[in-house]
């Protein structure tokens, strides 16, 4: 089952939305790319706010929209979250919430204690939404649109506008959604660090073109995409929980078996299945082991292929893929260093990763 996609939308004479594809109807799918890159303009012609004339739009075997139809949005069967919650200012919480339990979809979905308890607003209900902090007003929005137990959620930039902590506790809830719905969840955002940490699935858009589609592990370190050169880069990596060192508040993860990495402390059990963000900015490399450092985590691994392109950001900087066992880290080097160390593709050596600089919280499955 698949969501089908084939969308033509001429929006000037600089811009062009062109989209033939099929996203996974289960599971987190991430919409990412810079701005302007046309990610809302896809998700409203999902959601059928816009309908172009050259569309077609399949959800698991329902049209949406064909040649000769098109079904309005609210007979598609999809939560809708934006950026700025749109939450009604004269209802209180409770009021939102029932405006949304009114107009389900289907009879078969979460309550309104289950979604409350998920999303962690029971003590709000009674508040009225101009007394909500941002991150308040985002789990009510997304409570909202629970509610009305659609069959597939489509999420624009829901986290924008909040600060670091506030972000942090909201991805931990959303990071949770899979084991409690069974939903497909589509999530535009900008920001590949924050959907390296819930999606499962990437379409990457520059220009209203799909530049890159598929896994999001394995997108994460492909030197073709510009995902691997820009500053927030890094390797998303697979990963077991091995044990805890509870004295100095560590933990020790597994990659690719025998390679184990010092994170901080985390919160699971020995064998669970975890990702790991590595930022490139974070690793260093080194030809020889290094002895005597603060940093624990040193990795062996084999240089698969340095990208010096001229189209990074800066050109001082160059992408190298280092290979572990059958997976990949990203490390951004100057150029400099990369010739002062003589660096080769094929050439083992080091990689250093501060266990400072590791995000950890992820505890996703795979
Ligand atoms: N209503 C509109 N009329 C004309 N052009 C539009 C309209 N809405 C968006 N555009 C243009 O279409 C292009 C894609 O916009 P879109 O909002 O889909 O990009 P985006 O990737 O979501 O960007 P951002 O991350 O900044 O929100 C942009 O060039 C934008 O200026």
């Amino acid at each position: 089952m698949s969501l089908l996609l084939s969308l033509q939308v001429q929006r000037s004479a600089l811009f062009q939305l062109d989209i033939n594809t099929a996203l996974p109807t289960s599971g987190i799918t991430a919409i990412c790319g810079p701005s302007g890159s046309g990610k809302t303009t896809l998700l409203r012609c999902i959601a059928g706010l816009e309908t172009p004339p050259k569309g077609m739009v399949q959800f698991a075997g329902q049209d949406w929209q064909t040649e000769r139809q098109s079904l309005k949005p609210e007979q598609r069967g999809i939560g809708l979250v934006f950026q700025d919650s749109q939450l009604f200012p004269h209802l209180t919480v409770i009021g939102n919430l029932n405006y949304a339990r009114k107009r389900q979809f289907s009879g078969t979905g979460p309550s309104l204690e289950q979604v409350c308890h998920w999303l962690q607003i029971t003590p709000l209900l009674t508040r009225s939404t101009d007394k909500l902090s941002g991150g308040e007003r985002k789990r009510v929005a997304i409570a909202r649109a629970l509610l009305r137990h659609p069959q597939l959620l489509l999420m624009d930039e829901p986290l924008t506008g909040l600060h670091d902590s506030a972000r942090d506790e909201m991805i931990l809830i959303l990071q949770d959604l899979p084991t409690y719905l069974d939903i497909p969840v589509i999530y535009v955002s900008h920001s590949f660090h924050e959907v390296s940490r819930l999606a499962n699935h990437l379409i990457l858009l520059d220009k209203g073109t799909i530049i890159g589609e598929g896994d999001l592990i394995g997108l994460s370190t492909r030197l073709d995409l510009p995902l691997s050169r820009q500053q927030g880069a890094g390797a998303v990596l697979l990963a077991q929980l091995h044990d805890h060192d509870p004295e100095y508040e560590l933990s020790t993860a597994a990659v690719d078996t025998h390679h184990l990495l010092s994170i901080k402390q985390i919160n699971a059990m020995q064998g669970q299945s975890l990702r790991l963000f590595i930022a490139a900015r974070d690793v260093s490399i080194n030809l020889d082991a290094p002895k005597n450092s603060s940093i624990m985590n040193i990795l062996p691994c084999i240089i698969d292929t340095i990208e010096c392109s001229p189209d990074t950001p800066s050109h001082t900087q160059v992408t190298i893929r280092l290979k572990l066992e059958t997976q990949y880290l990203l490390a951004h080097i100057t150029r400099k260093s990369c010739d002062r160390l003589d660096l080769k593709a094929g050439q083992r050596v080091f990689a250093q990763i501060k266990t400072i600089a590791l995000i950890n919280e992820y505890g996703v499955a795979p």
